[in-house]
């Protein structure tokens, strides 16, 4: 069975693992330096970890997903002798990556947290010269936890980010802000968070199931004079959706200066 190494035993790669476990298809260790951590990764996924990532071979598989900053530390014993490298790591550029791991067989994916419930959304990128079959290998691993969507330039990775590898942040964002105004209008919190949630995902499942414009769904609760339109009107007067387009341009503007300080930091450093 093909070995598939995690540097990072946290969110995402739990996220990954928990969804990959039940493909069986990869011998999976997870490598972090956490005890706390690596006992729950075993206990609940059955997967082997450890402290330090052994010297790989050629044809062996290694997904970083430690925090950005922490990469060139995290990477800087490892030998990867030729191994396919998967990075989930936000503004990381291949040919940072490279540098830091002296191999250029790399992909980059931006996941999304609801992997873990297999409803992941990820872009993937790899450069023209890698081989269908390393392709294959990150689309087999993200599409255990969701839908993968291929990009054609590795710049992409920036707007995928900013629409749904931070997206689930916005959502919890709104969800948050509606069960708020919830207990002001005199709901308790445990009610106010249930309105919320069911609001959330009657309107998703309902969107889904009627394939119409959202504009369209929107529509459809808004009586002329009435009291939806009461509320988008508010929401309208104070560019909610504009406000909605500014976050994700500073997500992508972040994403992007990241990338600019990390491969500077690594090569000055
Ligand atoms: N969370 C998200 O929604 C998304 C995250 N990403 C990317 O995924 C990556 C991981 O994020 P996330 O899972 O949230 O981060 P976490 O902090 O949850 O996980 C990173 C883990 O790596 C461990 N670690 C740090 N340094 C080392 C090292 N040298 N050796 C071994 N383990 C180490 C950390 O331990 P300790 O805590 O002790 O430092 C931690 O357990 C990031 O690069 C991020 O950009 C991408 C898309 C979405
Ligand atoms: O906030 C971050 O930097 C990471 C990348 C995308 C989602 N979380």
């Amino acid at each position: 069975m093909q070995k598939l190494y995690f540097l990072g035993g946290g969110n995402m790669c739990q996220a990954i693992v928990s969804g990959l476990v039940k493909q069986a298809s990869f011998d999976i260790t997870v490598i972090d330096n956490n005890a706390d951590k690596r006992a729950h990764l075993e206990q609940a996924y059955g997967v082997h970890t450890g402290t330090v990532v052994p010297d790989l071979q050629a044809d062996d598989v290694l997904l970083l997903a430690v925090k950005p900053q922490d990469m060139a530390a995290a990477t800087a014993h490892v030998k990867s002798n030729g191994a396919l490298i998967l990075s989930i790591a936000a503004g990381l550029d291949i040919a940072t990556l490279s540098a830091m791991l002296n191999n250029p067989r790399i992909i980059r994916i931006m996941p999304n947290t609801p992997a873990q419930i297999g409803m992941g959304v990820a872009g993937v990128f790899a450069p023209a010269s890698l081989q269908a079959a390393d392709k294959h290998i990150a689309e087999q691993i993200m599409s255990a936890v969701g839908q993968v969507y291929w990009l054609a330039e590795e710049n992409r990775l920036h707007a995928i980010t900013g629409i749904s590898g931070s997206g689930p942040a916005y959502v919890f964002y709104l969800m948050d802000a509606l069960a708020q105004a919830a207990q002001a209008q005199g709901f308790d919190a445990a009610t106010a968070r249930e309105l919320s949630l069911a609001t959330f995902k009657g309107a998703v499942a309902l969107a889904e199931q009627s394939g119409l414009p959202f504009a369209q769904l929107q529509k459809n609760v808004t009586s002329k004079g009435g009291t939806t339109f009461a509320a988008i009107t508010a929401f309208e007067a104070a560019h909610i959706a504009a406000d909605i387009q500014a976050g994700v341009d500073a997500c992508v503007a972040r994403s992007e200066e990241m990338q600019s300080q990390l491969a500077k930091a690594n090569h000055d450093g």
